[in-house]
């Protein structure tokens, strides 16, 4: 029997790790957190019995108490709470669905615990992956990747030496406005870019998908799951997001990971890994597809994927200020409160301002995370 936690249990990721769940039968949920749609993790809780519930929200927390009264579930609340979820004893791996840099603390407590981390929240390795990455080799546990692309370099690098790695082929929509001038874009609103041409995901994602934010934080992620440089992870843009990703070794072979874009793959493949289980759902029918086409992606209208590249190579606390300006900014754009080319601006402005920490601790990532919010603030 398999023992796991997650983090962000009512999200896109979250209930569909829980179908995973519901698809096997030798699999437990031990422990669940979310913000604060405590209707939905009470339906979660009633049929899937975790002893151990988070809400952020105290007094969402204390309603969720009253309702599940008749069940003998703790309920925690806030960062604490999260903590608690994250190191829970009963699991042995912790889903991190959550969305954001509030990733980081519960990931490297989970680690500390022993637990393996099935990883969806990118914002965790984007901002700290030098500290999780020799942290997971210190404490022994694995680090799962959820994300498509990533889960799909993984299996690429199956009984492949890492070393012979040329690059890694990271692929990418394009998002709602491939092909699109800068000018179009200035009109594009929330309920725009909100429409993803290929996968229905969470607000914050789907909006990155479309400024291609979204795959610069995957260079990033991928430049520390797979240990390369961040010039040797090229995006090709593959409108039909059938090609996962590639790899492409020292002998010029490339291989890949194809499939119907559908997120329990690689959601039951971290779970399970190495084993690979059934898994129902539609399957690839090359001759209905037709094609697969390639582009590169345009990275003057989409500056937010070049800002990416220079974050990561100057590394420090400058990819925090870049994943930090965009969650702020994205947040502000989904409020209505800017437009959608600010979103880029933002980011932009605020990586200027910031002197660059070297080699940041979890405080000082936290505190580059803070000050950024504090620019943005005050500068628009
Ligand atoms: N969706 C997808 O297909 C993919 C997502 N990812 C990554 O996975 C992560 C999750 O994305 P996604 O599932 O789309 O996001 P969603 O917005 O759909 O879900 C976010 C989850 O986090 C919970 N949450 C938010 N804030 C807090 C908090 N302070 N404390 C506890 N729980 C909180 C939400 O709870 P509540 O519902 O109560 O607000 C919800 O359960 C992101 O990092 C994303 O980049 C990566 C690849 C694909
Ligand atoms: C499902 C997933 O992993 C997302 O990150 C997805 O890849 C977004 O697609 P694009 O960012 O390529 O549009
Ligand atoms: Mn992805």
């Amino acid at each position: 029997m398999k023992r796991i936690a997650i983090l962000g249990s009512t999200g896109s990721i979250g209930t569909q790790t829980l179908e995973v769940v519901e698809n096997n039968q030798d699999i437990q949920v031990t422990a669940l957190a979310a913000g604060s749609n405590i209707r939905l993790l009470e339906e979660q809780i009633r049929k899937f019995h975790p002893t151990l519930a988070c809400v952020w929200d105290e007094k969402k927390a204390a309603e969720l108490r009253t309702n599940i009264a008749d069940l003998s579930v703790k309920v925690v609340s806030g960062m604490d709470g999260l903590l608690e979820v994250a190191v829970q004893p009963e699991a042995e791996i912790l889903v991190t669905a959550i969305v954001g840099m509030i990733g980081i603390r519960p990931t490297i407590a989970a680690m500390k615990a022993g637990k393996d981390i099935a990883l969806a929240n990118k914002e965790t390795l984007v901002t700290a992956g030098h500290i999780i990455m020799p942290l997971a080799k210190e404490v022994g546990v694995k680090i799962l990747p959820v994300d498509s692309e990533h889960s799909a370099i993984f299996q690429s690098l199956n009984g492949e030496d890492k070393k012979a790695i040329d690059k890694i082929l990271l692929t990418a929509s394009g998002g709602p406005f491939r092909g699109w001038t800068k000018e179009q874009l200035a009109g594009v609103r929330p309920e725009d870019a909100l429409k993803h041409p290929n996968w229905t995901m969470g607000r914050k994602i789907t909006i990155d998908s479309s400024t291609m934010v979204n795959k610069g934080l995957e260079v990033m992620e991928a430049r520390w799951l797979f240990g390369v440089e961040m010039d040797q992870v090229q995006v090709v843009v593959q409108p039909q997001s059938v090609i996962h990703s590639m790899v492409q070794f020292a002998d010029g072979a490339v291989i890949a990971q194809l499939g119907t874009p559908d997120m329990k793959l690689p959601i039951q493949y971290a779970l399970y890994y190495p084993e690979r289980r059934f898994l129902p759902g539609e399957r690839l029918d090359f001759a209905k597809l037709g094609s697969i086409t390639f582009e590169n992606p345009d990275m003057e209208v989409f500056r937010g994927l070049k800002l990416a590249y220079k974050a990561g190579k100057r590394g420090g606390s400058l990819p925090t200020v870049y994943n930090a300006a965009n969650e702020c900014a994205v947040g502000k754009f989904l409020n209505r409160e800017i437009s959608y080319l600010t979103i880029i601006d933002m980011i932009e402005g605020a990586m200027e301002h910031h002197r660059v920490v070297e080699n940041p601790d979890v405080d000082a990532i936290l505190a580059a995370e803070r000050e950024t919010y504090e620019y943005i603030e005050s500068r628009w």
